[in-house]
């Protein structure tokens, strides 16, 4: 067997469950998503998972270390395009949930469907490698015996679902700052920056968040983005923006792009013009990114409680000086500046994202150098992600039961160059679009696949 250490403990197929020869990495959203369908389709599957419980992302503090919530933190799809098909959120619930409401929810979910008996918590994957026959071996170190040999594990397949905003990417800003400097995956709540100076670099959904967050405890709040973002509100004449959408698509069948040309103009006349409060107006049309979602921007930006600056050019001292010129002097930066999709487990040369090409994933699932090795959940849609994970997880059920067999090399070969082509004419050419799909054609292309068209 190769790459294994004397120290090494060698298991085949036996411990958590006997039968199991298929592994899923991660219990969040697209972990337990995809343990559910496995047990509907009566595929036994063995768990693991860092943390201590399920929810991955969703539970504030989560001890395993990956989850990015800040208190604050509301989902940004609504309630009513978020659920399962089989699980719905309950209408009692507000149209964005918050995240503890998200893991209540999840927790419900796991526990309706029997879902914890096939999962290992604190337990760490260090390694994930081809075994030379087809299959995998798994190694595993528990968090509470971290000098105990490694067991290993072997798996005919391996399903990651160990999330992608968890490995915090920073700018690499020239000179050298004296204040206090972190990542947006570090930021919990605003008390510590009481009365201070914050500059928030980036104008993602994160940077938005917690400028928001921040504004009313800090005595300034300062926003620097190079490129800009669409602003989008999360309500329109007081229905959740992405049920606009789902309403034209859906009801009134009209084309997505058509659907999204109109819902821009209408978005435009709930919030204006966004320039007018000093967030410039991009150069690329709407649609090539993802919009940056906010009720409250505008606003404060509005009040004065946010002021927006330019790109960073040189971070001097107590000082942070901006391509335009201007001086400000802050206390402290917080660096919303997204995240790298890495999956340390695993030999770059078996699989890794690299520049901003889409990866090499059949049908974004299944690696196409290693047909034994599934993700899940790396994808970013417009819209919200975990239908399109509920999607994934039973159309890779299917595959592992069977049912569905994958093409030939050649054939996902091309399945992935037009996606990738498709990729590249609609997003713009940036590592934060590598994920990209479109919601409702991927969803499509999954369907078919499971209706054997
Ligand atoms: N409420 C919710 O549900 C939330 C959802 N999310 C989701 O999580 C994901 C990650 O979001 P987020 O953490 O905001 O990260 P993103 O990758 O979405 O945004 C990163 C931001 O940082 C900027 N940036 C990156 N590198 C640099 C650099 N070197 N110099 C200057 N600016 C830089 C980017 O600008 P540029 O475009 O120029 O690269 C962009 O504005 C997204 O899918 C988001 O929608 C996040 C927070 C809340």
């Amino acid at each position: 067997m190769d790459g294994l250490n004397s120290r090494d403990q060698v298991s085949v197929m036996s411990g958590v469950s006997a039968a199991a020869d298929i592994c899923i990495i991660g219990a969040g959203v697209s972990g337990l998503t995809a343990g559910k369908a496995l047990k509907d389709a009566g595929v036994a599957y063995d768990c693991y998972d860092l943390g201590s419980n399920i929810g991955g992302m969703w539970r504030y503090e989560n001890d395993s270390g990956t989850s990015s919530a800040y208190r604050s933190l509301h989902i940004d799809s609504s309630r009513q395009s978020l659920a399962w098909p089989d699980f719905q959120i309950p209408d009692d619930l507000p149209d964005y949930l918050s995240h503890a409401q998200v893991l209540e929810h999840l927790e419900r979910y796991a526990e309706t469907f029997g879902l914890h008996d096939s999962i290992r918590f604190r337990t760490r994957v260090e390694r994930v490698e081809p075994d030379g026959e087809g299959g995998w071996n798994v190694h595993l170190r528990a968090v509470d015996a971290p000098d105990a040999p490694a067991e290993v594990r072997r798996y005919r397949t391996v399903i990651i679902a160990n999330g992608h905003l968890s490995d915090p990417k920073y700018p690499d800003f020239p000179g050298d700052f004296s204040g206090t400097q972190s990542h947006s995956h570090h930021y919990r709540k605003a008390d510590p920056y009481e009365d201070q100076t914050v500059l928030v670099v980036g104008i993602g959904n994160s940077a938005v968040d917690i400028a928001v967050d921040l504004a009313r405890r800090a005595r300034q709040v300062l926003l620097s983005t190079r490129r800009s973002a669409w602003i989008m509100p999360k309500y329109i004449a007081g229905l959740p923006t992405d049920r606009w959408l789902g309403f034209m698509v859906r009801k009134l069948k009209l084309p997505v792009p058509m659907a999204r040309g109109l819902l821009r103009h209408v978005a435009r006349l709930a919030i204006g013009n966004q320039e007018r409060f000093g967030v410039p107006r991009p150069e690329h049309p709407i649609w090539r990114e993802h919009a940056t979602l906010s009720q409250d921007l505008l606003s404060y930006l509005g009040h004065g409680w946010i002021r927006m600056k330019p790109n960073v050019e040189l971070l001097d001292g107590e000082e942070v000086l901006f391509t335009d010129g201007t001086r400000e002097q802050v206390d402290a930066i917080i660096y919303a500046t997204g995240y790298k999709t890495t999956f340390p487990f695993l030999d770059p040369g078996v699989f890794s994202i690299q520049d901003a090409r889409p990866p090499a994933l059949y049908r974004r699932i299944v690696s196409r150098d290693h047909p034994g090795l599934f993700f899940t959940g790396l994808v970013q849609p417009v819209g919200p992600t975990i239908p399109l994970v509920e999607i994934q997880a039973r159309w890779m059920a299917k595959v592992l039961s069977g049912e569905i067999t994958l093409p030939p090399k050649e054939e996902m070969d091309q399945e992935i160059e037009r996606h990738r082509g498709n990729v590249a004419k609609r997003y713009l050419n940036a590592a934060r679009y590598t994920l990209e799909v479109d919601f409702k054609e991927y969803a499509g292309e999954l369907n078919k696949d499971m209706q054997g068209k």
